[in-house]
């Protein structure tokens, strides 16, 4: 259980997140909704320690994390596929894949698990290949591949469909379901593609200028206003 309170962020003298409480249990999606520059990557940065939040606590499996490194955070199970994927362009699949063994430590297990091919099939075809030669949607699933190597137990994805094409859109869409059903991973979901989150979300977080404006079960929540707090 991921249990995150009364964060505040700084970036230098502006304030960028108020207060925010998010929350992300085993077996169910947790997404984060709202505009462009409200403050959801921030939030996901802190949550994985590469921004030190200003106020507040990130607690994780009962242990308090805010204080951590990033490394440590992964180490304790914690994974997170940024926006904009920032896969490695000249090395191969498999060696890109290889790299998130980076995170762990001499005793874990250092072999890609087998889920990843089975969740994303086109990997296993292009292992030769390189990263920068793969489609905007192929290298957002190796992004994911890469995040799963390190067996994470809570899965952070930063606007996983941006700039995507619709047919990998949904295969990314069913890889998160999978995971979900697993029923040992929590999952966070920064989107701002309405249905796709909608169809996925068991619980929604809107931010608004750094703030929560709407919380809670996806199916309590006015469909329409959280529609129009992620509408330009
Ligand atoms: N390293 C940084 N230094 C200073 N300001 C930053 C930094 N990173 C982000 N910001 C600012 O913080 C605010 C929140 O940005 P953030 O990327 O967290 O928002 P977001 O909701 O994820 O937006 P988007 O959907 O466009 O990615 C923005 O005003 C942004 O310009």
């Amino acid at each position: 259980m991921l249990d995150a309170r009364d964060i505040d962020l700084h970036y230098g003298a502006a304030q960028i997140l108020r207060g925010v409480a998010l929350e992300a249990a085993p077996g169910r999606v947790t997404c984060v909704m709202g505009r462009n520059g409200v403050g959801k990557t921030s939030l996901m940065r802190a949550l994985v320690g590469q921004v030190k939040p200003s106020g507040g606590t990130i607690t994780w499996r009962g242990e308090d994390v805010t204080r951590l490194e990033p490394f440590a955070r992964a180490r304790r199970g914690i994974a997170y596929v940024p926006q904009g994927r920032e896969i490695f362009p000249l090395l191969t699949v498999e060696e890109n894949l290889r790299t998130g063994f980076a995170a762990l430590d001499g005793r874990a297990e250092k072999s890609v698990p087998e889920e990843v091919f089975t969740l994303f099939p086109v990997l296993k075809s292009m292992l030769r290949r390189r990263g920068g030669d793969l489609s905007g949607g192929q290298q957002q699933q190796l992004a994911i591949g890469r995040a799963l190597v390190t067996r994470p137990s809570l899965l952070i994805l930063d606007e996983p469909t941006e700039g995507i094409q619709p047919s990998i859109i949904q295969d990314i869409g069913r890889a998160i379901e999978t995971l979900r059903a697993r029923g040992d991973m929590a999952i966070v979901l920064v989107e701002q593609y309405f249905d796709f989150a909608s169809a996925l979300a068991d619980r929604i977080v809107v931010l608004d200028r750094g703030e929560v404006v709407l919380a809670g079960e996806a199916g309590s929540l006015d469909r329409e206003a959280v529609r129009r707090s992620v509408m330009v």
